[in-house]
């Protein structure tokens, strides 16, 4: 008796990253800005399944609210997909199984890596070998973060923040993240900081964006308390200017023990750095009982990779 064939199926992870560090300089015609990000991917992951289909559909599921993510052909998953049928001339279609556990709109990512997971899923799944360039210069397509979350660890971004260099860190650094029922969106939160930047004394847009060389020195020293010194992120004002409630915690973090507390990406989300995992869980117990939704995790991971089985 022969048993009926299982469609293939690959399953991808692809982890949320935050930005350790993150200058924003003029913003271009095309709305975009010339930027300096340090990105460190952290263990909150994105689970990405392929298999084949008629046509191109996703489902979303996950520990996050999915309410905001698009099931169409808006979603950047999808649209990730589409393009490597495109690249590869592959003519079947494919059904994204998502489930998401970075917040949506939060700052972190987490659209971007379910695109890059896409990328690599549909590679794989359709046996092409777009290998580590090809993958990438479709990720730049996508979005700005996308190439990131296909390499994760920790790099330096410039230009839109795809253009990437692998930076050194040793060990691993332990961050509470604190997360927000409603999210931000992202071109919102840079307008916002072009219009401070324009009325306000928050200062000019630096002409040149540039990592900081106190972060890659801390980062390469596996020294959180180092890096404390040097965290920062010109979204922070906007972020905060639209959403004046993130003060409180960021306060309460920095009194709480936690070593430096910033705004995530575009935020909402907050990432505060603690000396090590104990203080770390110790940091999240104290938050949560206060009221926040607090998450630990690590970084840096591994980007979008395929897992066995
Ligand atoms: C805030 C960050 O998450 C920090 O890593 C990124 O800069 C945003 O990356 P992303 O969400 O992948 O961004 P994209 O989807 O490419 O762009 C969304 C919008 O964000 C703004 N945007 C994004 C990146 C950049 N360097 N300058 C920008 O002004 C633009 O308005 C753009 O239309
Ligand atoms: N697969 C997807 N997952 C989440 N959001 C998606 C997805 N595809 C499209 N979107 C849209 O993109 C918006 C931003 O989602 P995402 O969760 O990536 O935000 P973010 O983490 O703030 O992004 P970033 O930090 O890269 O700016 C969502 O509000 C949603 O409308």
């Amino acid at each position: 008796m022969t048993l009926p064939a299982t469609p293939p199926r690959v399953h991808v992870r692809a982890p949320g990253k935050l930005n350790v560090f993150f200058e924003v300089g003029g913003v271009h015609s095309d709305g975009y800005h010339d930027v300096a990000s340090a990105y460190q991917a952290v263990s909150l992951y994105e689970d990405v399944w392929a298999q084949p289909g008629d046509d191109f559909t996703v489902s979303v599921s996950g520990s996050v609210d999915t309410a905001g993510v698009p099931q169409d052909d808006r979603n950047l998953a999808l649209r990730a997909a589409r393009l490597v049928a495109r690249e590869l001339g592959h003519d079947g279609g494919v059904h994204l199984e998502i489930v998401k556990h970075v917040p949506v709109a939060g700052g972190m990512g987490g659209g971007s890596a379910d695109a890059a997971a896409a990328l690599v899923a549909c590679d794989a799944l359709w046996g092409g070998d777009l290998g580590t360039q090809g993958l990438h210069r479709l990720a730049a397509r996508l979005g700005a973060d996308v190439p990131f979350a296909l390499m994760g660890g920790t790099a330096v971004g410039t230009g839109r923040g795809d253009q990437l260099s692998p930076a050194l860190a040793k060990g691993r650094f332990d961050w509470v993240i604190v997360t927000s029922e409603h999210g931000l969106s992202t071109p919102e939160v840079y307008r916002h900081l072009d219009d401070l930047r324009a009325r306000t004394d928050i200062g000019p847009a630096p002409e040149v964006p540039t990592v900081d060389a106190g972060v890659l020195h801390a980062l390469r020293a596996g020294d959180p308390v180092a890096l404390a010194e040097y965290v920062r992120n010109d979204l922070q004002a906007a972020a905060l200017s639209l959403r004046p409630d993130l003060r409180e915690p960021l306060e309460a973090a920095e009194s709480s023990g936690a070593l430096a507390g910033i705004v995530s990406g575009s935020g909402p989300t907050l990432a505060l750095l603690t000396a090590d995992a104990e203080s770390a869980l110790e940091l999240q117990v104290t938050l949560t009982a206060t009221g926040y939704r607090s998450l630990h995790v690590h970084g840096p991971v591994a980007g979008a990779r395929v897992m066995a089985g």
